[in-house]
């Protein structure tokens, strides 16, 4: 953070300077031009030499520094933007992770994404929208009071009079305006995002269902929401920004009313009055950005509140030396008296259950639907905290394992697995990049995909398509389970593996893992008895308690 620190207050330094060169260039042309009107140049060449190569020189330096500084200004400030934005993807991404998937339980995948993307980006924004311009048109305001205050008190004051009104005023009555227009339409965007993820992600259920239509005409009154909301913004931002002018001209006005009396009273020259009306207007040139930074301001703070809620949510309390925490051999699983129950959630999943299984056990886990099976893995890998009692794999509390580290010790192929767009071999390459071509070749025929695989034009590969959509239910599934085997686990974990399969092939699929994989503990949740026989021992799932059958 520290590099992108000294950028920030770069871009900031540039930003002030180019504004400061902007003043001054029209500073000195309006006192040059004048000059030159009043006196006839070639006069004034010859009587006042020295001030007229003065001020030339001056413009030069000015509209060079202008044009320098704008440029670099642009190069650094934008560059600071994406640095920002890239190191606060990687700390939200950095906080995101450790949640999942409790604390994104009330959330959907379209608004993480939504957060992921346009808040850290907005939050970001904050630096060139609103940061620079407001900071800039504090410290130049400064500058020039100070300076125009050396040539005429009085329009010194009436400058910082306006500018306060123009400048902290007029931001803040648009920020009162805007605030609750800018948080609501924050909120239909976010929901309008998840709406369009879903809808595509279930485009074909819904038209089959024929309740597409509804669901766009959702997104469209969103879309609808959000344009007339834009167009008020803009209303509102125009308007602020036609009153900085207003108020802009009012000031040129007094102000050249008082230099013609300054001038009546020999305290100004001729040639000084036009100097401090483009003076003026040059002055304003920092204020009339403000409107559109006081949006960018409401935005950034609105999505840094966003994302600091999504960030926030704390799963296991780890410490710093958890990460070195690891299971020791035997890696047994030890569950004692351990009660859970999802959070706002009434049913009871456990109640005060224990249960032991040694590691190289064939165990497989029944129970009626909604008993609990599935979320046996939840309460492993602590994705949430258990109410009462303890889990132990190779004598450590897996609340002090990382998930990290606990996967490198259990893979587990859950119901809803996931398959990657690409080859079958990618797909599995993916989960260990050393496995080699014999062992691919050995883990399908385990999972029985190897005569499929044969007849298929391009083998290993085939591409499979987004979550594997060009392979049929079962063959996806067995892809799945062949990527836990590659894993090469101590312990595997398959939720209801046989799902989909004819029982011919059921049957081999489980008869290959118990034969290859004697070592391996393998936990299989099922409701498929036919399988039971090939199992060292049967745990029923009941009224939250584990009993034997
Ligand atoms: N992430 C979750 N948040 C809240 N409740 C959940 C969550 N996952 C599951 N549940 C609830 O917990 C209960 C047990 O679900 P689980 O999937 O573990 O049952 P199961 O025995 O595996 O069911 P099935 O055999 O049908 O797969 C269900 O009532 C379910 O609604």
């Amino acid at each position: 953070m520290k590099p992108i620190k000294w950028h920030l207050a770069l871009g900031m330094l540039l930003s002030c300077v180019a504004a400061l060169s902007n003043f001054g260039l029209l500073f000195v042309s309006g006192w040059l031009i004048t000059s030159a009107a009043v006196a006839g140049l070639a006069a004034l060449a010859v009587s006042q030499a020295f001030n007229i190569m003065l001020p030339a020189a001056g413009v030069r330096f000015f509209a060079m520094a202008r044009i320098l500084s704008r440029y670099l200004e642009r190069i650094i400030t934008h560059d600071g933007a994406f640095r920002l934005t890239s190191s606060l993807r990687t700390a939200v991404y950095a906080l995101l992770i450790p949640q999942t998937p409790s604390g994104l339980m009330d959330k959907r995948g379209g608004d993480i994404l939504g957060q992921f993307v346009s808040d850290t980006e907005t939050v970001s924004a904050y630096y060139t929208d609103a940061a620079i311009p407001f900071g800039r048109a504090l410290c130049c305001s400064i500058v020039f009071i100070g300076l125009i205050s050396c040539f005429l008190p009085i329009a010194g004051m009436t400058l910082g009079a306006a500018l306060i009104i123009a400048g902290a005023i007029v931001p803040i009555v648009t920020y009162w305006m805007s605030y609750r227009l800018i948080k609501q339409m924050r909120f239909v965007k976010s929901r309008m995002q998840g709406n369009l993820a879903e809808t595509l992600q279930n485009l074909g259920e819904l038209l089959i269902l024929t309740i597409a239509d509804s669901s766009v005409n959702n997104i469209k009154q969103d879309q609808l929401y959000l344009d007339q909301g834009k167009l008020k913004l803009d209303i509102i931002e125009s308007t602020a920004r036609s009153l900085i002018t207003v108020i802009m001209m009012i000031v040129v006005l007094l102000v050249l009313f008082q230099s013609i009396s300054a001038y009546r009273a020999h305290l100004l020259s001729a040639a000084e009055i036009p100097m401090l009306v483009l003076g003026i207007m040059a002055a304003f040139d920092v204020i009339l950005p403000l409107p559109a930074a006081t949006h960018a301001k409401i935005k950034a703070d609105i999505a840094e509140q966003q994302l600091q809620a999504s960030c926030n949510h704390t799963v296991a309390d780890q410490t710093e030396e958890d990460l070195f925490v690891s299971p020791n051999a035997p890696y047994d699983l030890v569950m004692k008296q351990v009660s859970f129950s999802y959070p706002q959630q009434p049913s009871i999943i456990l109640d005060h259950a224990s249960l032991t299984i040694k590691q190289g056990e064939h165990v497989a886990i029944v129970g009626a639907s909604g008993m609990g099976k599935s979320s046996l893995i939840n309460m492993l890998f602590s994705f949430y905290p258990l109410q009462t009692g303890s889990i132990f794999l190779g004598g450590v509390d897996v609340k002090k394992i990382t998930c990290d580290k606990l996967s490198s010790f259990v893979s587990v192929v859950s119901q809803d697995f996931h398959l990657f767009s690409g080859t079958i071999k990618e797909n599995l390459k993916l989960i260990n990049p050393e496995v080699t071509d014999k062992e691919i070749k050995d883990v399908l025929k385990i999972v029985q995909l190897d005569q499929f695989v044969k007849e298929l034009l391009e083998g290993i590969h085939t591409f499979i398509g987004n979550e594997g959509v060009r392979l049929s239910g079962g063959q996806a599934r067995r892809l799945a389970i062949a990527q836990g085997l590659l894993r090469k686990t101590p312990w595997l974990i398959l939720d209801e593996p046989t799902d989909g399969l004819d029982s011919q092939t059921e049957q081999a699929l489980m008869q290959q893992l118990m034969t290859h994989y004697t070592d391996q503990t393998i936990v299989v949740i099922t409701h498929k008895s036919e399988i039971l026989p090939l199992m060292d021992r049967v745990i029923l799932l009941q009224d939250g308690c584990f009993h034997a059958v």
